[in-house]
């Protein structure tokens, strides 16, 4: 039974499939300290956040079992990645769900500020009518500033066109085409700083992002300029807007996020005649909530009963279509990783993937981090997943060099993993997928081979000489194992020579001794895969 918890407020309705799961038990409980968590997340195989809890490496550490942490969001500003991933736990979070939402919250908070509704508001319920202060201004034909034309960017933008503004956009991956498509006007920083009338954040906060605007951006913005930050506090500086706003350079502005989340009593903002605030109320509506909850459910589901799943923030996107064709690899990869690293006697330095044929044309990092898992799992057995597999191969030294190649042998892939040592001991394996018949190991060193990668193998070397294939299977059959095929590759006759046996069971370590003593066999080694 795995258990997860639910350390944030999360939509009931959201969260239903993992509550109705057989398999799994959900334990709601909010508001812990981070010692509370410590004490308690050993027990949880996933944990379950909004952006209330901070997901601290401390955390992470304490959390043996944990197999992931899903956020209900967007933003993983609140979780550890990088500690995350040290311990393999993969992170999820829920991209999609909140967009139109926070989409609409940016144009509510726009609308606020140009007409002062919370001002006025506040006025008029305390008993007086006051109609010459709040004189507000269109949007239309006005021109509004996007930083940061993502998912969220790109929808304030649509709608901003039905409004009759200009818009000006700017996000390092906007391009001319899609600038066209969504009527945006492609922009630079600076462009959007001198001539927007309104100006709206989309971007993560990262530390380019951190104070794009700051207090030189404020001395050369256009006067009367109103700014609302619906992403994340930090991206837009808190005190060089005060001063902007106090010297009369900025308008207003209307803020969803702060620098510290909730902000101070006494900060600047919270009793500014020109900035209006909400609580951090982007994602809050009933509908995005939902959403969020009921694709992180469903992505935790599928990590926890060891299913594919979708969009962890450690680990490379992968397009769908590409996901698809390696797929089918990741089993096999896995397997020639572990094969390789089993017949390897000395430490690695290298981990060398060629992908040739049709794998050579995709993004195939992720099938690379399933080939290093299976390497790396000889020594580090369970500890090593797909998601630290790359970390910890180069927290080790161990440089993974993936190269892309046509020649394909007469397959429609061809996978082949070396490993380099420092001992210039050099050992390679290919496998392929064959048509009606699986995996392959297609290639052992410089032998051409033909193994199903699975169960137990003892790979033998000898010289080709005639008489040892009987001499292994007499032994063999007096030693109870066994054989359920048999491979011979050699290249030149009476020459160096493998031969690989499939065995149904474990071969005790005697027996091997005993293998290696029959005249021209040189070493016989078990190779199990799992
Ligand atoms: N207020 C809320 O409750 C709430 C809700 C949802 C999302 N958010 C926040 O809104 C922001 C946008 O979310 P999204 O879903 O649109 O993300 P997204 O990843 O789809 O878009 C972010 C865009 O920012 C761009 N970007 C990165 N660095 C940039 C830079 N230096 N200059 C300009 N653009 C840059 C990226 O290229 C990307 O296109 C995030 O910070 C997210 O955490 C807040
Ligand atoms: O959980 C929330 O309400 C915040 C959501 C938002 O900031 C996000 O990044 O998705």
């Amino acid at each position: 039974m795995f258990k997860v918890l639910v350390s944030d407020p999360i939509s009931d309705h959201g969260i239903q499939q993992l509550i109705e799961a057989s398999d799994i038990e959900v334990v709601k409980n909010t508001g812990l300290s981070e010692d509370e968590l410590v004490n308690i997340i050993g027990q949880f195989d996933a944990l379950l956040v909004r952006s209330q809890t901070k997901v601290t490496e401390r955390i992470l550490t304490a959390g043996h079992n944990l197999k992931v942490v899903g956020r209900a969001g967007v933003g993983v500003d609140n979780i550890d990645l990088q500690a995350a991933t040290k311990r393999g736990i993969v992170v999820i979070n829920a991209p999609d769900g909140n967009t139109i939402t926070t989409c609409e919250h940016t144009f509510a908070m726009m609308m606020a500020l140009a007409r002062h509704i919370p001002q006025a508001y506040a006025k008029t319920v305390s008993g007086v009518w006051d109609r010459k202060s709040y004189l507000g201004v269109e949007l239309r034909n006005k021109t509004l500033g996007v930083l940061g034309m993502g998912r969220i960017g790109s929808e304030v933008a649509k709608r901003a066109k039905a409004f009759g503004m200009d818009i000006l956009g700017y996000d390092p991956f906007l391009t001319e085409d899609r600038a066209e498509k969504l009527g945006v006007k492609l922009a630079t920083v600076d462009d959007i700083i001198r001539n927007a009338d309104f100006m709206t954040v989309h971007t993560p906060l990262t530390p380019e992002t951190r104070h794009m605007i700051s207090r030189p951006q404020f001395e050369v913005m256009k006067k009367g300029m109103r700014i609302i930050n619906c992403a994340r506090g930090g991206i837009i500086d808190e005190m060089a807007l005060i001063e902007a706003i106090n010297e009369g350079i900025v308008a207003g502005a209307a803020f969803d996020v702060f620098e510290q989340e909730p902000p101070q009593q006494d900060h600047p903002f919270l009793n500014h005649p020109k900035i209006i605030v909400t609580p951090h109320l982007g994602a809050s509506t009933v509908e995005a909530q939902e959403n969020v909850a009921i694709d992180v459910s469903e992505q935790v589901i599928h990590i926890l009963r060891n299913e594919p799943f979708k969009n962890a923030v450690n680990l490379p996107s992968v397009e769908a279509s590409v996901m698809k064709k390696l797929q089918p690899y990741f089993n096999l990869g896995e397997k020639l990783g572990s094969f390789v690293a089993q017949i390897t006697n000395h430490a690695i330095y290298e981990i060398h993937v060629d992908y040739a044929g049709e794998l050579s044309q995709v993004d195939t990092q992720t099938l690379t981090r399933y080939i290093v898992k299976g390497v790396l799992s000889r020594h580090l057995g369970n500890d090593v997943n797909i998601i630290n597999s790359i970390h910890l191969a180069k927290s080790r030294d161990v440089n993974v060099v993936e190269s892309k190649a046509q020649l394909t042998k007469g397959f429609t892939n061809l996978i082949t993993v070396t490993l380099k040592t420092q001992n210039k001991e050099e050992r390679r394996i290919a496998g392929t997928l064959l048509n009606g018949y699986g995996e392959r190991i297609v290639q052992l060193d410089k032998f051409p081979v033909d193994i199903a990668p699975e169960g137990h193998h003892i790979l033998i070397s000898h010289n080709d000489k005639p008489g040892i294939i009987g001499h292994v299977g007499t032994m063999l059959g007096k030693n109870d194992v066994n054989i359920a095929s048999m491979q011979v590759g050699r290249k030149i006759i009476g020459g160096e020579a493998i031969m690989i046996l499939t065995v149904d069971k474990a071969v005790p370590k005697e027996v091997l001794n005993d293998l290696v003593k029959i005249e021209e066999l040189n070493t016989a080694q078990e190779i199990v895969l799992a």
